[in-house]
């Protein structure tokens, strides 16, 4: 039988290492969700990410090609065809937050009466590829810049135009994708009238489900409620 000299021992032994414990995980916790040199919180933990899915459903991470049928994607920042004429991305997929996704899903059922379809040339972009962008280019009307983070990091945002199901082409823009010129911009008039209407229905479709157009880039879409959900900067091979 131990003596009470011995259980005072082992009772402060236990505390000592529950404490470091305790300790530890407030650390790495802290490191987790510690904001970046910007003062930005970005989760970069992909297990911190699948605590907060596992809390919050919403919060998941949706990939397109499986949840909406017949979506056609052109990633293009995993090719390098796009303004950097260079591979950013190691896989060419297309995630968007739960919500987003199912309201991206309306837009391509609704679409699909009028035998339309959507191609998407980009959706979540892990906040490296944000600053990696800008880094290159250094423009802050068609880029998001480092300090606030681009909504495509939260999973909300899609770069995306329509496709004519009959002929599988896309159907004509004011512009090529990221085309970062006046050109892109939603109130350009200087275009043909069947070039307008395209534009026009792209940006009806998607704000009646929710996504707001950006200004300068026809292509370029947020979902209203893109404040509920954190910068992310987890990699695509890291998502489900
Ligand atoms: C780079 C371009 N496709 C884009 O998405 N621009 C916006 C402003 C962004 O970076 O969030
Ligand atoms: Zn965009």
């Amino acid at each position: 039988m131990m003596h009470r000299g011995g259980t005072l021992r082992l009772l402060s032994f236990c505390i000592y290492l529950f404490s470091s414990f305790l300790f530890s995980t407030a650390l790495v916790k802290a490191q987790e969700t510690a904001p970046n040199k910007y003062g930005l919180t970005v989760i970069s933990n992909p297990a911190v990410y699948k605590k907060q899915v596992a809390a919050d459903p919403s919060q998941a991470l949706v990939d397109l090609a499986t949840y909406i049928p017949g979506i056609q994607l052109d990633i293009r920042y995993a090719t390098a065809n796009n303004f950097l004429g260079e591979p950013v991305y190691t896989l060419a997929k297309a995630y968007l937050r739960q919500p987003v996704a199912q309201a991206l899903k309306n837009v391509q059922s609704a679409l699909h009466q009028q035998g339309l379809g959507l191609k998407i040339y980009d959706a979540y972009r892990p906040y490296r590829a944000t600053v990696y962008f800008f880094d290159k280019l250094r423009d802050t009307v068609y880029l998001a810049v480092p300090w606030q983070g681009s909504r495509h990091n939260r999973g909300c945002t899609v770069d995306l135009t329509l496709v004519d199901l009959k002929t599988g082409k896309e159907l004509r823009m004011p512009t090529p994708y990221d085309d970062f010129t006046k050109k892109a911009h939603v109130n350009y008039t200087d275009l043909p009238a069947a070039i307008i209407k395209n534009r026009e229905l792209l940006k009806e479709v998607m704000t009646r489900q929710g996504f707001q157009v950006y200004a300068e880039e026809w292509w370029h879409f947020d979902y209203y409620h893109f404040k509920k959900f954190d910068l992310l900067d987890i990699a695509f091979e890291d998502l489900p």
